[in-house]
């Protein structure tokens, strides 16, 4: 069985974690390292799953997956560098970080593979985008492919458009999120209690999602779906319209994206 190591067991690392061990992958086939102490022993324990030093992560896993933040990349890829046996995939899950930054620091030759997933992994929901560096092999595409497919859906893309997926999908569930949030307000507004606001909101997402998925539905047709003439909704929609909510979430988009280019930028020197 192919073995993983996890480098960086935050919200993405555990999500990750979480969800290969829901998908039936056995604990000892997965390793992490965290730097908190406190954090690696919390997971060690709600897991089941071994803390290792980044030196035994390199030497015993087969994919060794990058889970920490873009800002704190260079430590890491310095104390891997010496250390990497030859034959490892890393895999990494950094916003904004080019293939190209992974192969300038680790031994020549070292296969990468950039992947930009989402936190509904956790559920297995994950909608993940990858895009091979230089040394992949479509072998290596494909481990990677079969591994996040276990927790969630995988598009392969060029590693041009990686940018604009983090933007999307990437960042995507916390607009939904916010989303949500803000109707929940609405509710309070409107005098209903916050826990009958918040089940009335996240069941019409749940039941929103459903349909766009499974109905086949384009959103414009859904959406119209619900618009009576001289109803509601419209009165509604006429005011997301004023307040210029389908622009702002375009430029909300448009800037993370560069957010994503300005990321791998300030490691173009490295
Ligand atoms: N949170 C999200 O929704 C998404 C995050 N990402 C990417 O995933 C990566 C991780 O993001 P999060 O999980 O949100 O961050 P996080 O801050 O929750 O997790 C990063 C973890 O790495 C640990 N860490 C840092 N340096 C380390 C080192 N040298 N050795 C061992 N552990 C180390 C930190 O202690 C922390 O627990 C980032 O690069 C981010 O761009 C990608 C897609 C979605
Ligand atoms: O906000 C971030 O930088 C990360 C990358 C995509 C989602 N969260």
């Amino acid at each position: 069985m192919t073995r993983i190591a996890v480098l960086g067991a935050g919200k993405i690392g555990e999500s990750l974690l979480s969800g290969l061990l829901d998908a039936g992958r056995s604990p000892q086939d997965l390793m992490f390292t965290e730097r908190y102490p406190q954090r690696a022993a919390e997971l060690a324990k709600k897991y089941d799953i071994e803390h290792v030093d980044v030196i035994g992560a390199l030497q015993r896993a087969d994919v060794v997956v990058i889970a920490v933040k873009p800002q704190d990349i260079e430590p890491l890829l310095d104390e891997m560098a010496p250390e990497l046996p030859p034959g490892k995939l890393v895999v990494s899950m950094c916003a904004g970080l080019p293939t190209a930054l992974f192969e300038r620091r680790l031994p020549a030759g070292t296969a990468v593979v950039r992947v930009m997933p989402n936190t509904p992994m956790l559920v297995g929901e994950a909608m993940s985008a990858i895009s091979g560096g230089s040394h992949a092999q479509d072998s290596d595409l494909d481990l990677v492919e079969e591994l996040l497919g276990s927790v969630g859906k995988v598009v392969r893309l060029p590693e041009s458009q990686q940018d604009a997926v983090t933007a999307l999908s990437g960042s995507g569930p916390a607009y939904f999120f916010y989303l949500v949030e803000a109707m929940i307000d609405a509710g309070i507004l409107l005098g209903i209690p916050r826990a009958t606001a918040a089940e009335l909101i996240v069941q019409s997402a749940v039941g929103a999602a459903a349909m766009l998925r499974e109905g086949g539905g384009h959103p414009v047709m859904l959406r119209e779906a619900v618009t009576s003439p001289a109803g509601t909704t419209i009165a509604g929609i006429r005011e997301l319209e004023k307040h210029g909510v389908r622009a702002a979430l375009i430029d909300a988009i448009e800037a993370a994206r560069d957010r994503s280019v300005e990321l791998g930028r300030q490691h173009e020197a490295g």
